[in-house]
């Protein structure tokens, strides 16, 4: 019997503008890279499907604008896609199109089911409140009232991505740019969440850093179990961290398969120009 993922996403677009007919009716070769030339509808995400399974890290890796972030955003609920489907395999979600409950559910989702790490930690850290209480924030979105356990979750988390405790009063303003991505992915995981989205977190670290994130990573996934969507222009990164990829170009996924299979036999040219550069 075939495993059921944990996270189907089917069919996601967003779109920023209208749209016209031809357009909307398009196919493909009507769009310019990703907008339309008549009306100048920005699709920055078309089409994008695929399945997230228990326990795997899948990578999605394209250039400077191919829609990864907007992908993200869509599945964190930051974004409201134009269209698309999103089934989670939990009790009570299922046959459920996430993208269709109400604002209320999908905040109780993003804090007790989800967990984010932005590429700009000012997106997911509130600067001026100390490292603890942001995870304490989330834990108090996802309902938690007792003060002494978040206490001793914040700082087993803490610790777990290396922050020495006697700075978890300090705030993240203060720490340094690898620091602040480690508190991060501490608050992300603060709600043991089935589910960790990671977005470009290694882009504007210096090289010994993003290796100590990654390494970070990795071993929370094999600790945690979590299924992750690592984010990356970096093959490299997605090299390191990913079972499987998908490879987006222009709003599009291009390419995908499994990591290794697309490392050693990339079949679309755009993905052969990203595999050649790692040589
Ligand atoms: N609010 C917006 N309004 C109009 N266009 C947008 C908006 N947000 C994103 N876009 C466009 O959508 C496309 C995809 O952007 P997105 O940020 O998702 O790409 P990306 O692959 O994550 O790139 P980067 O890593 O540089 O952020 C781009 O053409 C971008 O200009």
């Amino acid at each position: 019997m075939f495993e059921q993922p944990l996270l189907q996403v089917k069919n996601v677009t967003k779109k920023y503008g209208a749209g016209c007919q031809k357009c909307m009716s398009y196919c493909s070769t009507k769009l310019i890279k990703n907008y339309c030339s008549t009306c100048r509808t920005v699709y920055a995400c078309r089409n994008v499907s695929f399945d997230l399974y228990t326990g795997e890290i899948l990578g999605i890796v394209g250039e400077s604008g191919s829609g990864k972030s907007t992908l993200m955003q869509c599945l964190y609920f930051d974004v409201e896609p134009s269209s698309g489907i999103m089934y989670f395999d939990h009790p009570g979600l299922k046959e459920k199109n996430l993208f269709h409950l109400s604002a209320q559910q999908k905040r109780l989702i993003r804090h007790k089911k989800f967990g984010m790490v932005y590429q700009n930690p000012i997106h997911g850290l509130k600067m001026h409140y100390s490292a603890i209480s942001n995870i304490g924030e989330k834990l108090i979105a996802a309902g938690d009232r007792n003060v002494a356990k978040m206490e001793s979750i914040g700082n087993m988390l803490l610790r777990e991505v290396e922050i020495p405790v006697f700075r978890s009063k300090e705030k993240p303003l203060h720490f340094s740019g690898g620091m602040q991505q480690r508190v991060q992915i501490a608050k992300a995981l603060s709600n043991n969440p089935p589910i960790l989205f990671l977005d470009e977190i290694t882009t504007g670290l210096d090289l010994s850093v993003q290796a100590n994130v990654l390494d970070l990573i990795k071993n929370i996934q094999m600790e945690y179990g979590v299924s992750m969507i690592v984010v990356s222009h970096d093959l490299a990164v997605i090299r390191m961290l990913a079972d499987r990829t998908l490879v987006m170009l222009d709003g599009e996924v291009i390419e995908e398969g499994l990591t290794d299979q697309i490392l050693e036999d990339p079949q679309h040219l755009y993905t052969q120009q990203l595999v050649y550069s790692l040589i």
